[in-house]
């Protein structure tokens, strides 16, 4: 029997450019942050260069390719935002591997939904397209709604990012295992659709692993803000570990 996939950990560095930004020093480093994270063993790096830069900026970005790709070839690069404020000029200068499409208004405090269809398949369909033709994984930030599904797959789609606040709020209440089950649904019904599935926000060292467990067949966990918390308490390298350890739990 083969082994089962195993989960990639990209790691979000959005929360350590926001305490740098506090201040005109250029510390803490987004780069040394990326490089101690990918050296401990994570997958790879996202970003979300929000248009109002309250954390990671333009040069973040760039930079962040560069360091990728000449340190860390193997390792992903994971772009977010939304294709219709700045997203298409970071894909079409940097090409990462990965583009993360997300709805969020410019002044959103944080991601909290995903796309609807069939409402946003006619004007996301272009873009998906371009960002596919120029060797660009696409992945569309959806909410667990497993009737969507095939529509993400239809406008194009390589990938959906099951957004997972909804889960993580849902744990230690009544309706845990009935929220679990909708994320459950949702992927299968994803993968029977042809897509691949990621997830994102608000998954943590405390909730990761039963999700993992749960929900078959994830390529990819982004975490930032737990991570990052984490980090400031146990360093980069070994909250590094210790999520890949929870990764490693839920195989
Ligand atoms: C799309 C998503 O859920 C997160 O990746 C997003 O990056 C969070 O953005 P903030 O770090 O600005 O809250
Ligand atoms: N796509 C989710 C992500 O990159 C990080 O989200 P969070 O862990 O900061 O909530």
């Amino acid at each position: 029997m083969s082994t089962p996939m195993s989960t990639a950990l990209s790691v979000n560095l959005n929360k350590v450019a926001l305490v740098r930004n506090t201040r005109p020093l250029g510390i803490p480093s987004v780069l040394f942050a990326a490089a101690l994270c990918l050296d401990a063993g994570a997958h790879g790096i996202t970003v979300h260069p929000r248009p109002d830069e309250r954390h990671i900026r333009p040069q973040d970005v760039r930079d962040l390719a560069g360091l990728l790709k000449k340190d860390w070839p193997a390792a992903e690069f994971n772009i977010e935002g939304n294709p219709f404020h700045n997203l298409m000029e970071f894909v079409r200068e940097l090409r990462p591997h990965q583009a993360t499409f997300v709805p969020d208004s410019q002044t959103q405090a944080t991601s909290d939904h995903g796309w609807s269809f069939p409402e946003d398949a006619e004007r996301l369909r272009p873009l998906i397209a371009e960002t596919r033709a120029l060797g660009v994984r696409v992945s569309l930030f959806m909410d667990p709604a497993p009737e969507m599904m095939a529509a993400a797959k239809a406008v194009g789609a390589d990938r959906v990012e099951l957004y997972t606040e909804g889960y993580a709020a849902s744990r230690d209440t009544s309706k845990a295992s009935q929220v679990l089950q909708l994320y459950v649904e949702a992927a299968r019904a994803a993968q029977a659709a042809g897509l691949e599935v990621n997830a994102g926000h608000d998954l943590s060292r405390d909730n990761l692993s039963e999700f993992l467990r749960a929900v078959p067949g994830v390529r990819e966990v982004s975490i930032g803000h737990a991570f990052v918390s984490d980090a400031l308490e146990l360093g980069y390298a070994a909250a590094t570990r210790e999520y890949l350890r929870r990764i490693e739990e839920a195989r």
